[in-house]
Order: C-alpha cells, then sequence, then structure tokens
C-alpha cells in the first residue's frame, strides 16, 4: 500500500496555465491568500467533540483497493471515531473538462452503488451539488467538513492539472483550519515519479519504462500490496453530522444542464455497462478465464468481442489497475512476460495506461492543449468544420473510419483499433489538429480519460510521447481489409452497406459501379488517402525542422 501523504508529490509541481489555442474552460479557482482567513470562519465554531473522520470519493467510486477508504477506516477504529464519506457533483467542472453525458450518467450510476456498499459499512454518504451552495470544490469540501466536525478528510489523488490544484487548495484551507489531511496514490501500480531512468529522468519510450515498471513491480511486489479491506463503522455519528447527512444524502439520477443523457442512450449504456464494483470484478474474471488467451489475435478485430470492456471502469475507478494486473499474473502463471501470449499483451496495454498517467505528472503540457514533441506545435492543422462534422458523424465515405465513429455516437464506446483509425484518418488524411479529434471523444466517450485519450490522440497525430512515427499513415481501406475482413463489423454500424458483399464492403466507392454506388445513398470518399497521405508529409516535413 502507498503511504499517505501530508504534503503534496514532490516530483509534481503545480503547473500554472499558459494561454493555448484550443482552451479547456477552466472552473477552479487560484488558491489566492482568502485560504486561511476564509477557513478560520468556516471553522471558528469547531467544538470540543471527538469528532469525524470524512472521506472525499471522487474518481474512485469503490470499496476494495481503496486506500484512502481504508487508511480513514482504520485510523477511525482505533480512535473511535465514526466515518463518513462525501461525493460532490460539480457539473460545471465536468463540462468544464468535456465529460461526455454518458460518463456522468455512468458516474451517478455508480455512486448509487456505492450509497450502498458505504451502507454496508454503516457509513453514510454525503452528496453536495457544487452548484447550490456558490461554493468551489475546495471550499465545499471545507464547509462539509466543518458541519460533520471532521478532524481528518481522506482522499485519492488525481493527476490532471486542475484536480491537483483544487486537492492543493483544499488542503490548503483544511490545514489552515487544523483539519489533518490524509492523500494516497491509487490510480497507477507504480506511483508517478518511481518509473525512472539510471539518471533519475522519466522515460519517454514505452517499452524501456515498461521493462523498469515490471522490474520494480516483480522485485517489491507492488501488484499484491493492496489495503486492508475496510473495516465497519462502530461509533454513531454526532447529532449534528446526522442532521447533515440527512440533508444531503440524495444521490442525484439525473443531471439537467448540459449533461443530459437521452433516454434510448441511457438505456443501452446501461445495458453495456452495467453500474458496480461486483460488475467490474465479474468483467475481469470472464475475460481472464474466457477471453484473455486469445487476446493478442482478437484485440485487433472489432467484430470479435476480444477485449475486456473494462475501461469504463478504470476511468470511473470502479476497479483498479493493480487489481487487474494482479489478477493477470494469477492467470499467468505470475509472469508479466512470456505465459500465455494474449495475457502478457493485455499486461502490457495495462501498462500503456499507467505510462500515460505518469506522462500526464512528468509533462504537465500534454493536458494543456500542447504537443508532447514541441517541434510539432508548427504544423499548420486545418480548421475545416465540414470536414469535421463528416468525421464526426461518420459520413467520410470510408466505411471502416464511419463505422467507428457510429459506434462512439451510440454507444459512447469504441473499439480501440477504430480509435486508432480514426483518430489518424482526422489528423493525417483531413489533416485537422488532433486537438478537435481529442474533444470530441473526450465529450462522447463513457470511459473518457484525459491520460488515455490525450496519449492515445497524440500517438495518431505524431506529436506524443513514443508516437507512431509521422511517416506511418494507415491506409483506412487495408485497415478495413485487414482487421474487418467479412465486414460485419461495417455491417452492423453502416446499415446502407449491409447487402454489400466482397470487397464492396470495404470500398464501395472504388469497386461498385456508379449507379448502383449511388443507389446506396451512402457518400463518396472525402478526401484521397494517396493525396491526403502526400500532404500530410510535405506540411510535417516543412513544418518541423528537427526530423
Ligand atoms: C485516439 C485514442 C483515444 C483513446 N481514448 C481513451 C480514453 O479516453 N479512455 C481510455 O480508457 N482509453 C482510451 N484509449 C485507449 C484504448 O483504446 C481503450 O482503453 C480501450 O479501447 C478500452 O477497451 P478495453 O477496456 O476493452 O481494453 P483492453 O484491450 O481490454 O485493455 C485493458 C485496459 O488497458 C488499458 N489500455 C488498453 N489500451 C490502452 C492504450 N492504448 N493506452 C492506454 N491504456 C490502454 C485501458 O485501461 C483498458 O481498459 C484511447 C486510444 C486511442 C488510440
Amino acid at each position: 500500500m502507498t503511504a499517505p501523504s501530508l504534503i503534496a508529490l514532490k516530483r509534481a509541481p503545480s503547473p500554472t496555465n499558459d494561454g493555448t489555442a484550443v482552451k479547456r474552460p477552466r472552473t477552479v479557482a487560484a488558491v489566492a491568500g482568502l485560504a486561511s482567513a476564509a477557513a478560520a470562519a468556516l471553522f471558528s465554531s469547531l467544538g470540543p467533540a471527538a469528532g469525524t473522520s470524512l472521506v472525499w470519493f471522487k474518481a474512485d467510486l469503490r470499496i476494495k483497493d481503496n486506500p484512502a477508504l481504508s487508511a480513514a477506516t482504520a485510523a477511525a477504529a482505533a480512535t473511535s471515531r465514526p466515518v463518513i464519506a462525501l461525493f460532490l457533483v460539480n457539473v460545471g467542472e465536468w463540462l468544464g473538462h468535456d465529460m461526455a453525458p454518458i460518463r456522468a450518467d455512468f458516474l451517478l450510476r455508480n455512486l448509487a452503488c456505492l450509497k450502498k456498499s458505504l451502507a454496508a459499512l454503516n457509513i453514510r454518504l454525503i452528496v453536495r451539488n457544487i452548484e447550490e451552495n456558490g461554493l468551489d470544490s475546495s471550499e465545499t469540501v471545507a464547509e462539509v467538513a466543518r458541519a460533520v466536525d471532521a478532524r481528518t478528510v481522506y482522499w485519492n489523488r488525481e493527476f490532471e492539472v486542475d484536480e491537483r490544484k483544487r486537492d492543493k487548495k483544499t488542503e490548503t484551507i483544511l490545514k489552515a483550519a487544523g483539519v489533518e489531511v490524509a492523500h494516497f496514490q491509487d490510480q497507477c501500480v507504480m506511483d508517478p515519479g518511481s518509473v525512472l531512468t539510471k539518471e533519475g529522468k522519466p522515460y519517454k519510450v514505452f517499452t524501456k519504462f515498461k521493462y523498469t515498471w515490471i522490474t520494480l513491480v516483480v522485485r517489491n511486489r507492488v501488484h499484491a500490496q493492496f489495503p486492508p479491506a475496510p473495516v465497519a463503522n462502530s461509533v454513531e455519528l454526532p447529532a449534528a453530522a446526522t442532521a447533515y447527512a440527512d440533508a444531503h444524502s440524495d444521490c442525484p439520477t439525473k443531471l439537467d444542464t448540459g449533461l443530459q443523457l437521452d433516454e434510448a442512450k441511457a438505456k443501452a449504456a446501461r445495458e453495456m455497462f452495467p453500474a458496480g464494483e461486483d460488475e467490474a470484478h465479474a468483467r475481469l474474471t470472464h475475460f481472464l478465464t474466457d477471453k484473455a488467451r486469445k487476446y493478442d489475435s482478437a484485440r485487433d478485430l472489432p467484430a470479435s468481442d476480444g477485449t475486456s470492456s473494462l475501461s469504463p471502469y478504470l476511468s470511473s475507478g470502479i476497479i483498479t489497475s493493480r487489481q487487474c494486473i494482479s489478477a493477470a499474473l494469477k492467470a499467468n502463471n505470475n509472469k508479466m512476460e512470456g505465459g500465455t501470449e494474449g495475457l502478457s499483451k493485455w499486461i502490457s496495454e495495462v501498462i500503456w495506461r499507467d505510462f500515460y498517467r505518469h506522462i500526464l505528472v512528468e509533462f504537465p503540457r500534454v493536458s494543456k492543449n500542447r504537443a508532447f514533441k514541441s517541434e510539432t506545435e508548427n504544423i499548420p492543422w486545418l480548421y475545416d468544420d465540414e470536414a469535421f462534422a463528416a468525421w464526426s458523424e461518420g459520413r467520410t465515405g470510408y466505411p471502416f473510419v464511419d463505422a467507428g465513429m457510429r459506434q462512439l455516437n451510440s454507444l459512447g464506446w469504441m473499439h480501440n483499433r477504430l480509435r486508432m483509425v480514426t483518430a489518424m484518418f482526422l489528423a493525417k488524411n483531413l489533416f485537422l489538429d488532433w486537438k478537435m479529434g481529442e474533444r470530441y471523444f473526450m465529450r462522447h466517450l463513457i470511459d473518457g480519460d484525459l491520460a488515455n485519450n490525450n496519449g492515445g490522440w497524440q500517438w495518431c497525430a505524431g506529436t506524443g510521447v513514443d508516437c507512431a512515427p509521422y511517416f506511418r499513415i494507415f491506409n483506412p481501406l487495408s485497415q478495413s481489409t485487414k482487421c474487418d475482413p467479412k465486414g460485419d463489423y461495417i455491417r452492423r454500424w453502416v446499415p446502407e452497406l449491409a447487402k454489400l458483399k466482397g470487397k464492396a464492403i470495404h470500398d464501395p466507392y472504388g469497386e461498385l459501379p456508379k449507379a448502383e454506388f449511388l443507389k446506396l445513398g451512402y457518400p463518396a470518399p472525402i478526401v484521397d488517402h494517396k493525396f491526403a497521405r502526400d500532404r500530410f508529409l510535405t506540411a510535417f516535413k516543412l513544418a518541423v525542422k528537427k526530423l
């Protein structure tokens, strides 16, 4: 288990915002000097009671392998203090970070499950809506801490720039008011900053990162170091805390402003991604027993159900990557590498998740609309609204690309191969700014996750850490024949083409007589691949002097 830290991450100083082309609205105010005065006022009514321990849940809506919850319940049991939990609904912040309505719905559904699991531990969950009280997240945590007479506030850290600023501000306010803070790392198997080169620098190449990561995890048995199971709360809450929890116990099931989800989509998402920790673990077990062995070959075939579909659960913290690695290792005879090819490949993908989080912490510019490779920032990307609309609506005339985008628009989830193909198509075929696509994905994905999404987009655009070389440009037609040989995936998502057979399913415009093609009601390709490829290579070489 990671030791609690009463100070902010040393290797992760809070970066400052700088003006950038496509801006994410910022909703978390600067800490400013108001902290101590405001906090002193907030806490002036603290009485001599024994107080409570408060656990602030964020992207960690689970009971198992939750270091903050375990530490809070253990410390509370030792000191005979009751434990109480908090979750903040912050629509402004969520919208500011481009959260998709389908992801917000997933969060709320999981929040309801968490409430039940906490109730089984005799822990009340307070839900505060930030919009209601005119305070920001940090001030609201402080207000709740005061109301429930919290002596220590526990949470698991988040790595995004705004979230780190918010947590730092919260810590400052609480400490100024005499409330202790204990925060933990739960998002990665290895703490960011702990997987370094011999020179003590962060890795910029995945395979090297991976080998050091494996060495450290295996040597220190990090994958097996779970926090103890949380202890049930056995101490009665003070009357004021009970009254406060009674007044703020409703888990919203729907959000109105900006994050509404239409009923059909909500229903489909609920069927495809049911909420809850048990569901996440059942998926993991099912994947490891039934599918993982063939993962290396099936993972690139979107028509087959060859991947774990765990990403929404990992992104919202319903399950942890440590739990995934630990279970995969058991299934693979304790081998990170070798053993069953499918299992070691899957372990490697989960390590990519750690890698991108480490990059986010070490190079925070990537979360501020900046390219990882600064020399690529001169690329004169286009901002063609029509081309972007055709891409986002699945009307590019390339069936495989369109199938991917329509899967995303319908389910809020897209197969990894299609994420790569559609992203590369946007950046390298349409020559549009990859940040437009990154934002579109975030606004539609149920598993939207800044580190993975940004890492994936920059990988495809050729601007990122250890990314695809600039000259690697997927041909959407050969990707289609290779990864969807029978065309079943295309038929599912592009119904206009459902009756086509043979090569025509991949390239109806090129394969069918014109009259037959026109009857389909399907668009001709919006860009010629060869032309697009030459345009990208020429523009990239011109813009990037240091190739
Ligand atoms: C352009 C682009 C955008 C992406 N956006 C996101 C995103 O917003 N959220 C997200 O979780 N993943 C994202 N990914 C990574 C990957 O596509 C998804 O994690 C994966 O498709 C989820 O399906 P799964 O859970 O069945 O994955 P599996 O293949 O079963 O993999 C298991 C887990 O490993 C992690 N993982 C797998 N592949 C990657 C990868 N390439 N990079 C980082 N972690 C990985 C994920 O947490 C995944 O759930 C993106 C990839 C690209 C190319």
